[in-house]
């Protein structure tokens, strides 16, 4: 019998112990052996719950007890996760978390830490909730060399744009509606919003990908915030959806990374992917593409995820990380862009006439309520960047800007 712990027993913890109790049998099968949840940490009083003598409200009576040998982290952030896993990993014991926070950074020393100790560190449901992304990456395509990741890997924004584009919903209704169905991030639902929850999953596949960390800081990211019910109009009138896309891949010079909102043609299968579902990307040299597609939040599809890296781990041991390990790198000065030549969507404050004039001759979509809309193409970020600002200096505001997403 494996005896495990979970530390937060919050949308994510709770359903650790759900799935563990509804599929106990599966879960004994896959395990090798029976696994029962002995304890339960969590700050917050569960006295009145039938189970309340599983819980405690710090992790040394669990680091004290020498039968548990798996833990589950689903407490969020790294204030508290970042020692607490780093103490679970120097006793001995697997930890699975979902925590991406902690994952983007911390990751690279926590699987050495797992390394050196011959446990288990891992995070499947770090992106894309449910769905398995991770271990298809590392395991499934180990003989592929990967070039490129890309996908929708926030289940909130997502569902927000769904909401917007079918029902009209304003942007803050649409949030309330994320929280209250338990995919927006408790600690700060802003991390969805402005893309900062998608910037660490990115850091994740990159760091995979390219088998050295990526921090959030040296990765640009754009939330949902500018996109307005008109933009996801016009990209509709131009055979488009509006997604919240992150991206990394191999360019000339070298890594590139960015969290975006972007115009995503119909025929991208990405956009389709509508609600709380996600959808990556990977390109292999082999296989060529493959997606991977399913539930991005929330409670049981998060929690299955969890369960099957507890599972992972107690059958097979610290040996995974021979494939699943990336090595420790600095932070850089600045951000990992791709100067490549793009086409973009704009949105802007003035006439066409006014556009133009900063623009140049660009292809108008929509002049209407004194804003003008229009295509500009083949250009750099940094040219883009350029034009902007140039736009402010000529009382042209910028109101939204969005890369076309090439298939
Ligand atoms: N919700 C989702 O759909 C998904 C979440 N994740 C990730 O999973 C993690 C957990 O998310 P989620 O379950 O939604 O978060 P919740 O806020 O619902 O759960 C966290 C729980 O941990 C408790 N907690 C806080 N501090 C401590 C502490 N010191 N010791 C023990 N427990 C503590 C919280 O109590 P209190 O409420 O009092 O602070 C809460 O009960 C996060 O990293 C999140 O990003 C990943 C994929 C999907
Ligand atoms: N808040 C996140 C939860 C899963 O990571 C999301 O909406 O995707």
């Amino acid at each position: 019998m494996a005896k495990i712990a979970i530390l937060g027993f919050g949308t994510v913890g709770s359903g650790v112990l759900e799935v563990f109790r509804t599929n106990a049998d599966k879960a004994a099968r896959r395990a090798g052996q029976p696994v029962e949840v002995k304890y339960i940490c969590d700050i917050r009083d569960f006295s009145s719950r039938p189970d309340a003598a599983l819980f405690v409200k710090t992790l040394d009576p669990i680091l004290n007890d020498p039968e548990v040998t798996a833990v589950v982290e689903t407490i969020g952030g790294t204030k508290v996760a970042y020692p607490y896993v780093k103490a679970v990993l120097e006793s001995g014991r697997h930890v699975a978390t979902s925590n991406k926070e902690l994952v983007a950074t911390h990751g690279a020393e926590l699987l050495a830490l797992a390394r050196e100790k011959g446990v288990c560190f891992l995070f499947e449901a770090s992106v894309g909730g449910g769905t398995p992304v991770i271990t298809p990456m590392y395991q499934c395509l180990a003989a592929n060399n990967l070039s490129e990741v890309r996908g929708i890997v926030n289940g909130t924004t997502n569902f927000m744009l769904t909401k917007m584009e079918r029902e009209g919903m304003d942007f803050e209704g649409a949030l309330k509606l994320a929280q209250s169905l338990g995919y927006a991030e408790t600690i700060d639902p802003s991390a969805d919003v402005d893309g900062i929850d998608a910037q660490r999953k990115i850091c994740i596949l990159a760091s995979i990908l390219f088998g050295r960390h990526f921090y959030p800081q040296n990765v640009a990211a754009r939330g949902i915030r500018d996109v307005s019910v008109k933009d996801i109009a016009l990209a509709r009138r131009q055979n488009a959806a509006v997604k919240l896309i992150a991206w990394a891949k191999q360019t000339e010079d070298g890594p590139a990374l960015a969290v975006e909102p972007m115009l995503v043609p119909r025929e991208s299968q990405l956009a389709g992917v509508d609600d709380v579902f996600n959808a990556v990307m990977v390109r292999g040299d082999m296989l060529g593409d493959v997606m991977f597609y399913g539930k991005g939040a929330g409670k049981l599809p998060t929690a299955s995820a969890v369960t099957a890296d507890v599972l992972d781990a107690l059958r097979n041991g610290g040996s995974i990380h021979e494939s699943l390990f990336w090595t420790d790198s600095e932070p850089m000065e600045g951000v990992y862009e791709d100067a490549s030549p793009a086409d973009r969507y704009v949105r802007a404050e003035g006439g066409a006439a006014a556009v133009r004039a900063v623009f140049g001759d660009v292809e108008i979509l929509d002049e209407a309520d004194g804003e003008t809309a229009f295509t500009l193409r083949g250009k750099s970020v940094a040219q883009t960047r350029a034009l902007c600002e140039e736009a402010a200096r000529q009382d042209v505001r910028v109101k939204n800007v969005l890369k076309w997403l090439t298939l």
